[in-house]
């Protein structure tokens, strides 16, 4: 899709004034919210900010506690949405998905496993030679072709995450939602993460990156909206976002931020 449809079809998300209460928690107040289809944009806020139940609320986990009047909940311009209008708009990858793949699966079986929906293969699964195929070059792509035949049990949780990226490649989602997606990296698979997530960044897929830290917000992202309390902060151009008071107030601490090389990192807490 040309950047000119993109700009002509309905944002990929359109949420005003949702409010998500569960269990007597508000968990989003209020929230208003555009995102178009292809954007990178990065939803920044502290622990408990409300972010997890962001994307719940844009994967139809969670719904609005009170819709109607004023509150507008869309996806692609549609009112209602189901797993089938998602799955092909949006690869999901999370903490909770990763903790999912507790069986001895292949790596190459966990990026087929997208095309079913599930963890791993089952015998009912019908795997076309178009799916074998898709599965080579997405593990060409992510640079992970040597994990093909490595368990999931026994490899690095950073190897992990790249599979399960390709796992969401595969429907070729036009947008791809990262929830804490460098948690406990080190400093190489960081690297490493990095460089892919860029890479699908330049090849045309939208980034939704949730984050608690700065320096997961690759150059490609543009646009930062920042949480808390579940209701959303701040929404702008990155470097009039991240700035020393803003990034301060929000995690309620005095920093210094910086940037460097298209990077942004907080010092002095
Ligand atoms: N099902 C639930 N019932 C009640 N409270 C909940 C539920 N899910 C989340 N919460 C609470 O809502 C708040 C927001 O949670 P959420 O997971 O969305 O935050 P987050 O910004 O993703 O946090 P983190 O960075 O720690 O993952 C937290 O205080 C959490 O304890």
């Amino acid at each position: 899709m040309t950047s000119s449809a993109h700009l002509s079809s309905p944002p990929l998300v359109e949420f005003r004034n949702v409010s998500v209460v569960r269990d007597g928690h508000r968990l989003l107040d209020a929230v208003s919210l555009t995102i178009r289809e292809g954007e990178h944009i990065a939803i920044l806020g502290p622990n408990g900010a409300g972010k997890s139940s962001l994307i719940r609320a844009i994967t139809r986990e969670y719904y609005p506690s009170s819709p109607g009047g004023d509150v507008t909940f869309r996806f692609r311009g549609q009112n209602r949405w189901d797993a089938f209008d998602l799955r092909s708009h949006i690869g999901l990858v999370s903490g909770d998905l990763q903790q999912t793949f507790t069986r001895s699966i292949s790596g190459r079986e966990v990026v087929l496993s997208g095309f079913f929906s599930s963890i791993g293969l089952f015998l009912s699964h019908e795997v076309t030679d178009a799916m074998e195929q898709k599965t080579d070059e997405i593990l060409e792509f992510l640079e992970v072709a040597h994990l093909a035949d490595r368990p999931m049990t026994e490899i690095s949780s950073g190897e992990a995450r790249r599979l399960l990226i390709g796992r969401a490649l595969v429907h070729d989602p036009g947008t791809l939602v990262l929830d804490e997606p460098t948690n406990s990296l080190d400093l190489h698979a960081l690297h490493t993460f990095r460089k892919t997530l860029r890479k699908i960044a330049q090849s045309g897929t939208g980034i939704i990156l949730v984050t608690h830290n700065l320096p997961d917000i690759i150059p490609e992202i543009s646009r930062v909206v920042l949480m808390r309390d579940g209701a959303v902060r701040m929404d702008g151009e990155k470097a009039e976002v991240l700035t020393d008071g803003a990034v301060g107030d929000l995690f309620r601490v005095p920093v210094r931020v910086r940037e460097e090389d298209g990077y942004y990192y907080a010092t002095g807490y």
